[in-house]
């Protein structure tokens, strides 16, 4: 750990914030292509928007640090912006990445699943719930660029767009490793993993909780490309202007038909699904498990 301005900084997080470095370096870069020029980032504390309105696109960077795991407070932002965006004419796709360094997100937020109180649990389900049906069934085309570790939760975010690009790096793992922590991916996410890879390799990759690196990932079709590290945004703005090429409407309409059913087995029974989740989370056993991997996160770091 190191001590910054009385607060305890994780050295990671220091070393993480020099892609913040490099991120201001990339908005010069920006401004001198002209994206500077009266076109403004907006967005909220855990959340940076980058507009492209030319292009009718805007990057959606998730920084919270020091791994992106989606707290309450991370989103909720999410939320708040997609809407934002997804209400917005100018706006026909969106780019998901991180701003840190090696991690896209570390998937639910550990903290916010230990030692709470049934409401907070039911708040928090009902808050991811939204977070997945918005970005799921978005008219906007959604791109993700993951340039880091997506577990889990991460891994939904990712299913959730209409294109994956992963960078080729051995820290770059994602896949659905519930299970590994001893807990169970809901019926939805599920659902995410097997309207994407087949029914067979879901099942595996559930039941055995796999993280892929980048090679697997592409063979199983988790991901639709893999790319060198610095590659990944500009090839997820390549994919998604091929994306743009078709007429929204159609393409809207085809993804409301091929997204619409799924998301109505949750939208048709969240309540259930959020009292399912309270009763199982709530349970000795299973807070015991999320303490332990809790801590030997913790222990490792
Ligand atoms: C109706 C439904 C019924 C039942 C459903 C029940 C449950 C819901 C089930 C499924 C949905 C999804 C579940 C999840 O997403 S669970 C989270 C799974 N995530 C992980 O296993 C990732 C854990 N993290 C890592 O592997 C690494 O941190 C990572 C590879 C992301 C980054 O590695 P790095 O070396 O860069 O960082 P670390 O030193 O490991 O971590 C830094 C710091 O951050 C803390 N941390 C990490 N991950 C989390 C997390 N997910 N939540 C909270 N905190 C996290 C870590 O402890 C370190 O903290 P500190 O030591 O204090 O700095």
């Amino acid at each position: 750990m190191a001590l910054m301005a009385g607060l305890r900084v994780p050295a990671r997080a220091l070393l993480r914030s020099g892609c913040w470095l490099r991120g201001a370096a990339l908005a010069g870069a920006e401004a001198a292509a002209g994206l500077g020029a009266g076109v403004r980032r907006f967005g909220s504390q855990r959340v940076l928007v980058e507009p492209d309105p030319a292009a009718g696109v805007a990057v959606v960077k998730l920084k919270s640090p020091p791994v992106n795991s989606l707290s309450l407070e991370l989103l909720t932002e999410l939320v708040i912006s997609l809407e934002k965006l997804d209400n917005d004419k100018t706006f026909r796709g969106i780019v998901l990445t991180s701003d840190l360094c090696g991690v896209f997100s570390a998937g639910l937020d550990l903290t916010e699943l230990c030692g709470r109180s049934p409401a907070h649990y039911a708040e928090y389900w009902r808050a991811l719930q939204e977070l997945w049906l918005r970005l799921y069934l978005s008219g906007l085309v959604s791109v993700a660029a993951v340039n880091g570790a997506s577990p889990a939760g991460g891994c939904l975010l990712c299913l959730s767009c209409d294109y994956r690009v992963l960078a080729d790096s051995p820290s770059c793992v994602i896949g659905p490793n519930e299970t590994r922590l001893g807990i169970v991916a809901p019926f939805w996410f599920k659902d995410c993993m097997v309207n994407t890879v087949g029914h067979r390799a879901a099942e595996q990759a559930l039941q055995l909780g796999t993280l892929f690196p980048p090679a697997e990932a592409l063979r199983v079709g988790l991901v639709d490309q893999v790319v060198p590290e610095d590659q990944v945004q500009s090839t997820a703005l390549a994919a998604m202007a091929r994306w743009l090429a078709i007429p929204d409407h159609a393409r809207q309409l085809t993804k409301s038909m091929m997204r619409k059913p799924t998301a109505d087995r949750l939208a048709k029974h969240r309540e259930a699904d959020v009292q399912s989740f309270v009763s199982f989370v709530s349970r000795d056993s299973i807070q015991k498990a999320l303490q332990t991997y809790l801590e030997k996160l913790k222990q490792k770091g």
